[in-house]
């Protein structure tokens, strides 16, 4: 790749020419200031960073020997813990203290709702999600297993329509209920509402109720083959959804190089300007997808109220592990890429915040961060956004942070996470796929983990879940800024959704992750069904789990599974890992729906592959299986994986010598030393490799005589 100085950065050429061609034109800021500045700000930051990495090993390090020293004992937890606070892996708790976050958008602050994730560079997801906000409820439930097994596609069916019908009114009823009767029995024209100041608004015969701060929308329309059956001509019940969504460059995104990372940005860019969009054939037609345009209504007092047609977006950023080779600084040496997705997608944002403020009405640029380990890294977080607003001209704390509560230092200290970024923080989430990935790499050598569905219902999962909303609540993040739940992780299995996620709004969540835009829609329902907010008081009323319980260490009791018991818990890991490495190291797909072995379809991301490599090599270290058991369920994982994607003339099987299967082994073999048991080094280094293979044999199969 060619590569240009700027400010003596050497940066690579796709990545220089779309900042100065495509970037900064609008935004007031030249190129050789932003260069400049660029440049300043890794000299200033990238030591740090790696002193912070060094952190994390040194402590891992300890905590390893501790391990060591105390094989074949069960773990006397006053012991542990004492020690985790000697070697500073505990601090002590900040005095109570209020969160002072301001320019927040109501949709984060004080609408509870579905957050929805997409990864940044699959363009025809991105505007799906962007345009999530508003999903039919006739569609999620008549095309999931909401209400019943799925139907094979075919034409109309028209019992299955009539129950889909009921249940949409059955929930009319909860949410919005008549004054008297039930709305199947609605017959058209202004309802009598219990609770009048519901309706927000008419257009024609189409209704806009409000609950719980959230819309629904009653599309009335008489010649709609489904209104055209209906008592009042009710064609659709559509509900606000997708309040907010994370664009993805992290956990669900394969990008290795300066032409990935341009991809995404470019993508970030298209969606902060409005003007993204995307041609792809479906069903033999080809769709040209936008952004969604605002909806109008009028008020019952005549006036307008137009409501934002699009999700709320936030961006995550990489977390502070990476290096990238889209940036090389002046010692030659890779760019920290958690350095260069804060400058590249907060200078986009401007194109937002300072010019169309369609995406943020308060002017505010929302960046998720992921895997920080504990109070020094939020705030070389935070310093390092002063320091991208003061080089983009922004004022002071324009940009939010979302802190991913997803790594143990992290959880156990939240209170001082919370306030090293107190006057930006955003949103707390429990990511509970990294976190149960670091709950295992940190206690590797302590022993045997339980098997991976146990963790569900380990001690410490519960309470990391529960501290994490009552912490938040006690830094008083409630009304100010999000309280967020995990990933719903079986993208096909919505009737299991609806059924318990319900769970996180009770729980106190503000808001939850869902994989699709159908499954915000039915999880919106679950926000309708629980006054998040009014719940609050009670649940803070209560003190937060102890220290302790979060720091239980999930090891087996026995390893006295049986060898069926062994070879199924490998299979299992082995079959999730190969189906995903297999698409982003030749396809370079980084977020994928893979069958488990009883052919359920789990979403796979680089989180639930930091689990199946870790749990596997903990496994292996502590010998509940053998080297060759785990490459005996590789073997045997890789044909059924082969045979899994044999419809696709792109796949390459997974031989012993394909580039995919050595990751999965590496990611397994070489697990317990990874870096806090991420699997990003393995993952781009191979990606990397894959990538330099098929343009050497591009170029191999161009003619002779060709230039
Ligand atoms: C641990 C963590 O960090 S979790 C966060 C990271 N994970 C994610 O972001 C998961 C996001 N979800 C996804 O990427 C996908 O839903 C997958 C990979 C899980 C499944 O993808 P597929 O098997 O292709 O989905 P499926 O075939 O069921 O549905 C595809 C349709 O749903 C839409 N869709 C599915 N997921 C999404 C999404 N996240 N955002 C927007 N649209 C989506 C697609 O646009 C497509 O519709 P279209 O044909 O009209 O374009
Ligand atoms: O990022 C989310 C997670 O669970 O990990
Ligand atoms: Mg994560």
């Amino acid at each position: 790749m060619t590569t240009v100085d700027r400010a003596g950065l050497t940066v690579a050429s796709p990545l220089a020419a779309f900042v100065e061609e495509q970037v900064l034109p609008g935004t007031g800021i030249a190129a050789d200031a932003f260069w400049r500045g660029t440049a300043a700000l890794f000299a200033r930051f990238a030591p740090e960073n790696a002193a912070l990495l060094a952190r994390r090993d040194a402590l891992q390090t300890a905590i390893n020997a501790w391990h060591d020293e105390h094989t074949g004992q069960p773990i006397d937890q006053a012991a542990y813990v004492g020690f985790l606070r000697e070697i500073g892996y505990l601090v002590d708790e900040p005095a109570p203290f209020t969160i002072d976050t301001t320019g927040v958008d109501p949709e984060v602050a004080t609408i509870a709702g579905p957050q929805l994730v997409v990864p940044v560079l699959n363009r025809r997801f991105v505007l799906n999600a962007a345009n999530a906000r508003w999903g039919s409820l006739y569609d999620a439930l008549y095309g999931t297993d909401a209400l019943a097994p799925p139907l094979p596609p075919g034409p109309y069916d028209a019992d299955r329509g009539a129950a889909v019908v009921a249940r949409a009114k059955a929930f009319l009823d909860e949410a919005v209920p008549l004054a008297t009767g039930r709305w199947a029995d609605w017959t058209g024209g202004r309802p009598s509402l219990r609770d009048p100041s519901q309706l927000v608004g008419t257009r024609g015969e189409s209704l806009l109720l409000r609950h719980h701060g959230l819309h629904i929308e009653l599309i009335v329309d008489r010649d709609h083959p489904i209104g055209r059956t209906d008592p009042a001509g009710l064609a659709d019940v559509i509900l606000e959804s997708a309040l907010t969504t994370i664009i993805d460059f992290e956990d669900s995104v394969a990008a290795v190089d300066a032409d990935d990372k341009v991809a995404g940005y470019a993508n970030w860019l298209g969606l902060m300007k409005g003007d993204l969009v995307e041609t792809f054939d479906k069903n033999d037609r080809s769709l040209t997808r936008r952004l969604a345009e605002d909806r109008a209504w009028t008020t019952p007092d005549g006036d307008r109220l137009t409501l934002s047609g699009r999700s709320l977006l936030f961006v995550r950023n990489v977390g502070h592990l990476m290096t990238t080779p889209a940036v090389r600084l002046p010692d030659g040496g890779e760019a920290p890429e958690g350095i260069l997705d804060a400058v590249m997608t907060s200078l986009i944002a401007l194109h937002d915040v300072k010019v169309a403020r369609r995406n943020s009405a308060a002017g505010s640029v929302y960046i998720v961060k992921p895997k920080m380990h504990g109070p020094d890294e939020c705030a070389f977080t935070d310093r390092l956004f002063d320091a991208v607003e003061d080089l983009l001209g922004l004022p002071c704390h324009t940009i939010k942070i979302g802190v991913m509560d997803e790594e143990r230092r992290t959880s156990a200290n939240l209170a001082a996470c919370i306030h090293a970024v107190r006057h930006r923080i955003a949103f707390i989430n429990t990511g509970f796929l990294d976190r149960t990935g670091d709950e295992i790499h940190t206690s590797m050598r302590a022993g045997p983990m339980v098997r991976k569905a146990d963790m569900k219902v380990s001690a410490w999962i519960g309470a990391y879940e529960d501290r994490n909303v009552r912490i938040g609540l006690a830094c008083g993040l409630g009304g100010r800024a999000q309280i967020g739940k995990g990933m719903w992780a079986a993208p096909d299995l919505m009737a299991a959704m609806v059924a318990q996620k319900a769970a996180h709004p009770r729980a106190g969540a503000t808001t939850a992750w869902v994989p699709s835009p159908t499954a915000a829609t039915l999880h919106a329902m679950h926000y309708h069904a629980h006054d998040v907010f009014a719940g609050h008081a009670t649940i803070a009323a209560t003190p937060a789990p102890a220290v302790e319980t979060l720091l239980t260490i999930p090891l087996a009791g026995g390893t006295n599974w049986s060898a069926e018991e062994v070879a199924r818990e490998l299979d299992n890991n082995a079959q999730g890992l190969l189906g995903y490495v297999a698409r982003w190291i030749d396809a370079g797909v980084g977020c994928s729906k893979v069958p488990d072995i009883d052919d359920i379809g789990l979403m796979e991301d680089r989180a639930t592959l930091r689990i199946s490599s870790q749990h596997l090599a903990n496994w292996l270290m502590h010998g509940v299986c053998s080297a060759a058991e785990v490459d005996a369920a590789l073997t045997r994982m890789a044909a059924v994986v082969d045979g899994q994607n044999a419809g696709d003339p792109e796949y390459r099987p997974l031989t012993p010598d394909s580039l995919a299967f050595q990751a999965a082994r590496a990611l397994v073999f070489e697990g317990a030393k990874q870096p806090n048991g991420y699997t990003e080094p393995l993952l781009h280094a191979f990606r990397a490799r894959a990538k330099a293979a098929a343009v050497r044999s591009s170029e191999a199969r161009v003619p002779a005589g060709c230039s």
